[in-house]
């Protein structure tokens, strides 16, 4: 943790060499050190009859990983439940080297609650038939699986997943109970895999965007809203910006929850499908910009237009400190005045970061 926390604050100084000594660093936010994870990639390898669920070695040979202790409880029972399903529905693992078979990954997701969601990713949809005729056994036996898909991933390449979704259950969005906010994790929606740093991530970013007495927020990247929805309050209106539509859908789902709910201010969130850096081009500056952008950052386009927009406040959540330095220094007019280390991915040396920035 202590390396994980000198190398973002020299990142950030060495972007910011006249700021950086004012940062305030709070206490970095600390993770379970097992059962952490509530999303699971699972590689499908070996035979119909003796498959495994985890990884493949070097020649791409399946590593069975569901006893890594990454996963909770939920998520370990599932583990040989759905690897017995493979055979009971004979969902051939697909073989890399013999551009052969059909299943090539397992998606599982756990909610607080302990409800899964289950994809099975497969070269096409031949086994599409004798999944819909199985899956009574598989809900029989996991009686918290409350959405499985099919997803079709054709091409023979390094992905994890494919376009087409074919939903299979009742229901298609996992409900995840985070506190004040129930989000709805979608299929193909990014979630963040650490439920419980996340939480609390939210929570702090929403108590920082209150300290600012803000009216208006704007959250940029916003997924399926979990900064956004954190953040509703009564008089405040937020406007949540996101390209994928479906995470969109699930982001208006929540907000007209909240709203039925009698919670105050959610009828005043809304949600928008759009390139968050052609989205703000025009627009005039809220009181506060959140983003949380993938690991590229939000690019030299959308600092610029934050820069000379006039916001008074951004928080910026993220991923890879080395895209948050540079967007950073391309900011110049916007001080990094605290931050704090999320550790989103212990055992790795990875971790998520979070700086408000207040205008100079
Ligand atoms: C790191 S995730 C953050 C999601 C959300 N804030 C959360 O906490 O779950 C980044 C999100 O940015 C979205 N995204 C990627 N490129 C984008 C763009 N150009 N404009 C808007 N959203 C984008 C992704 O679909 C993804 O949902």
């Amino acid at each position: 943790m202590e390396t994980k926390q000198r190398r973002l604050e020299a990142l950030v100084a060495a972007a910011r060499p006249g700021d950086s000594s004012h940062t305030v660093w709070l206490e970095p936010m600390v993770s379970a050190e097992s059962g952490f994870r509530s999303k699971a990639k699972m590689v499908v390898g070996g035979t119909v009859d003796d498959p495994t669920v985890g990884i493949l070695d070097a020649d791409d040979r399946g590593v069975d990983l569901r006893l890594c202790p990454l996963y909770g409880t939920d998520l370990a029972r599932a583990f040989p439940i759905l690897a017995e399903f493979i055979t009971v529905a004979r969902l051939e693992p697909y073989d890399i080297p013999a551009r052969k078979g059909e299943l090539k990954h397992i998606i599982v997701t756990v909610s607080p609650g302990g409800e899964l969601m289950a994809r099975f990713v497969t070269r096409s949809t031949e086994s599409l038939a004798r999944l819909r005729k199985h899956l009574p056994w598989l809900l029989d036996r996991l009686p918290r699986l409350v959405v499985v898909t099919l997803n079709v991933l054709p091409e023979h390449k390094a992905a994890l997943e494919g376009q087409q979704e074919i939903v299979l259950t009742e229901l298609d969005t996992l409900r995840m109970d985070m506190g004040r906010v129930t989000l709805h994790a979608r299929p193909q929606s990014f979630l963040q895999t650490n439920t419980d740093i996340a939480r609390r991530l939210y929570a702090l970013v929403a108590g920082w965007v209150d300290e600012g007495a803000a009216t208006t927020v704007w959250d940029l990247y916003c997924g399926v809203g979990g900064f956004a929805l954190h953040c509703v309050r009564e008089g405040r209106t937020i406007v949540g910006v996101e390209s994928a539509e479906q995470a969109v859908i699930a982001a208006r789902r929540s907000a007209r929850e909240m709203a039925d709910a009698g919670q105050p201010g959610a009828l005043e969130a809304a949600f928008e499908a759009a390139d968050a850096t052609a989205w703000v081009r025009g627009r005039p500056a809220p009181d506060v910009v959140i983003v949380n952008p993938p690991r590229r950052g939000i690019g030299p386009e959308l600092a610029e237009w934050i820069e000379s927009s006039g916001v008074r406040r951004v928080v910026y959540s993220s991923c890879n400190a080395v895209t948050l330095a540079k967007d950073l220094g391309a900011m110049p007019s916007l001080a990094p005045v605290r931050g704090r280390l999320l550790d989103m991915f212990p055992h790795t040396e990875h971790y998520e970061a979070v700086v408000l920035l207040e205008r100079v």
